[in-house]
């Protein structure tokens, strides 16, 4: 990950030391030449020895397959962050090396089931990386808890807020913000004759979070009301691709944030903090999901308040933004193939004489293909990349390779889900992947979108409960059309990731009351 690992930095300082003051052969009358001799020494190292030493067979991951830019370096990636395309120039390396492939000077990166239950399934999961230190602000959240103990006990917790009672109690909330998107939908349409869904459906996912989570007291009024002037969705998705770009020049991470201007940036922190105090201050108005942490019976474990304003980023980003960015993408994927879009019609016509009742809405886990249309765009839009772990003291095999200790591992998730071998004809949007007999059958394959094993998407039954009531609302109620030079490939060749999705092309679409035959 960082730019000094990769077994080196215990020599690489030896070397500097001793270089150093082997030149400068203890002249005090001359501290400037020491310096001088020392920058020529740095430089040296990070351009000839770090190098030489990356490449050579004293370094354990000699034999692993990989470019010679990305042995030596981290930048290669972190130059593909930046630009929102490793998942793509993941995929291209893999087609190149192999299934193992060496990605910077410390990590290799898998691309098989037998990789991913090594890596992060259950019995063997190995440790979070340090990437995860990618944070700054007090208290401890679950999502940034590296030791698995500490983490099984907070991860306790959160579970009670994804209960199937307690999804049940969060519904109502759920099909009130479908329906406030619904009037927003019609209201820009007929205020500008068109609707922009990158903008407008990500604003909906952080509405709909603060309603189930925060009781609508993290932020007001509305984004789908006041168009977001604080730019709360776009920060959330800074921070996320900052955080991401940081973990490959981690060393540098505190250093960074002390820059002026860059503090700017973590203006999200503070949104968090301001809105787990609002909560505290408020108190929940239902059973919503932070509710559930300060459970009132003593034999459960309960959250420290302190900690609330790091879950409350931790929700913000996680739970919001991942769901703006899949919103946007099932959407795209329907409008561009009307094949898919006319199924779940007629499957939701089916089903329904007309838009359904709220409570109709709590019965939509048997539909096949509004199921497998989600599990499909999440196969092809999946918003969190690679999830690097590390290998342990002991060092570990994976897939029939020895790893030293302290390599970072991780399985590419978008590379992984357009792979020939396990999703055929991988760029074809086919939800048709997903059913088996008719049903809705989501361990057909194995999808990487929530990860694996302890670390896996706490929120996963929520995310479908939230998507699957969205589009049957939006779909039994109005035509959705795209405006005249919708281009899906140039949509799609726009897509960025950076553990955040964000798109550089707009999605237009008219919308208006349902046209019923
Ligand atoms: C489409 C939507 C979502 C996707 C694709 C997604 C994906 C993921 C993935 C891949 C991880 C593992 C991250 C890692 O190991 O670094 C994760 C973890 C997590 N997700 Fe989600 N997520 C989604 C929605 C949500 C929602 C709605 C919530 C909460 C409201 C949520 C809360 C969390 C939390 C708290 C973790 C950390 C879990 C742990 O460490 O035990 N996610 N998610």
């Amino acid at each position: 990950m960082g730019l000094l690992t990769g077994g080196a930095a215990p020599l690489t300082t030896s070397f500097l030391a001793a270089s150093a003051l082997a030149a400068w052969k203890g002249d005090l009358t001359n501290l400037s030449k020491l310096a001088s001799y020392s920058a020529a020494t740095v430089s040296g190292m990070f351009l000839v020895v770090l190098p030489a030493y990356r490449l050579s067979p004293f370094h354990g991951l000699y034999e692993y397959p990989g470019p010679l830019l990305h042995k030596i370096s981290e930048l290669p990636m972190l130059y593909y962050t930046l630009r929102g395309i490793t998942h793509l120039k993941v995929r291209e390396l893999h087609d190149k090396y192999g299934r193992t492939v060496q990605t910077g000077p410390n990590s290799v990166s898998f691309l098989s089931p037998a990789s991913i239950s090594t890596i992060y399934g259950s019995a063997t999961a190995l440790d979070k990386a340090s990437a995860y230190d990618i944070q700054h602000m007090d208290g401890a959240g679950l999502f940034f808890m590296k030791d698995k103990a500490t983490h099984a006990r907070r991860r306790r917790i959160w579970n009670r807020s994804f209960s199937d009672n307690a999804i049940a109690g969060y519904h109502d909330e759920v099909v009130q913000c479908v329906e406030h998107l619904i009037r927003c939908l019609l209201k820009r349409t007929a205020d500008n004759g068109k609707v922009d869904l990158v903008k407008l459906l990500p604003q909906y996912s952080f509405d709909s979070l603060n309603s189930v989570f925060f009781s609508g007291h993290a932020f007001s009024p509305s984004l789908m009301d006041s168009d977001d002037p604080k730019r709360i969705v776009a920060q959330a998705a800074e921070f996320f691709a900052i955080s991401e770009s940081l973990t490959h020049i981690e060393p540098l991470f505190h250093m960074t944030m002390k820059i002026p201007g860059i503090g700017a940036l973590l203006e999200f922190e503070k949104i968090s903090i301001r809105s787990a105090e609002s909560w505290l201050r408020n108190g929940p108005s239902f059973a919503d999901g932070i509710s559930h942490w300060f459970d009132t019976d003593p034999s459960q474990p309960k959250l420290e308040a302190a900690d609330l304003p790091i879950e409350a980023e931790t929700l913000l980003i996680g739970g919001a933004d991942t769901i703006g960015g899949v919103s946007v993408s099932v959407v795209f994927q329907l409008l561009a193939n009307p094949k898919w879009l006319a199924a779940l019609r007629k499957e939701l016509d089916e089903q329904f004489e007309g838009p359904p009742a709220g409570h109709q809405l709590r019965d939509l886990d048997d539909l096949p293909i509004i199921n497998a249309v989600l599990q499909e765009s999440l196969r092809l839009g999946a918003p969190l990349p690679g999830l690097p772990r590390l290998v342990p003291e002991s060092g570990t095999v994976i897939d029939g390779n020895f790893l030293p200790a302290g390599t970072f591992v991780s399985v590419p998730i978008g590379a992984y889900h357009v792979d020939e071998e396990y999703f055929p004809d991988p760029h074809v949007f086919d939800p048709s992947r997903w059913i088996d007999e008719g049903r809705f059958a989501p361990s057909k394959h194995l999808l990487l979108a929530f990860s694996a094993g302890p670390f896996n998407c706490v929120g996963q039954k929520l995310v479908f409960m939230q998507l699957r009531i969205m589009l049957a609302m939006v779909l039994t109620q109005l035509d959705i059309t795209p405006t005249a030079g919708f281009d899906a490939a140039k949509f799609w060749a726009g897509v960025r990731n950076r553990r955040t999705t964000t798109f550089t092309e707009p999605l237009w679409v008219k919308v208006t009351p349902r046209a019923r035959k």
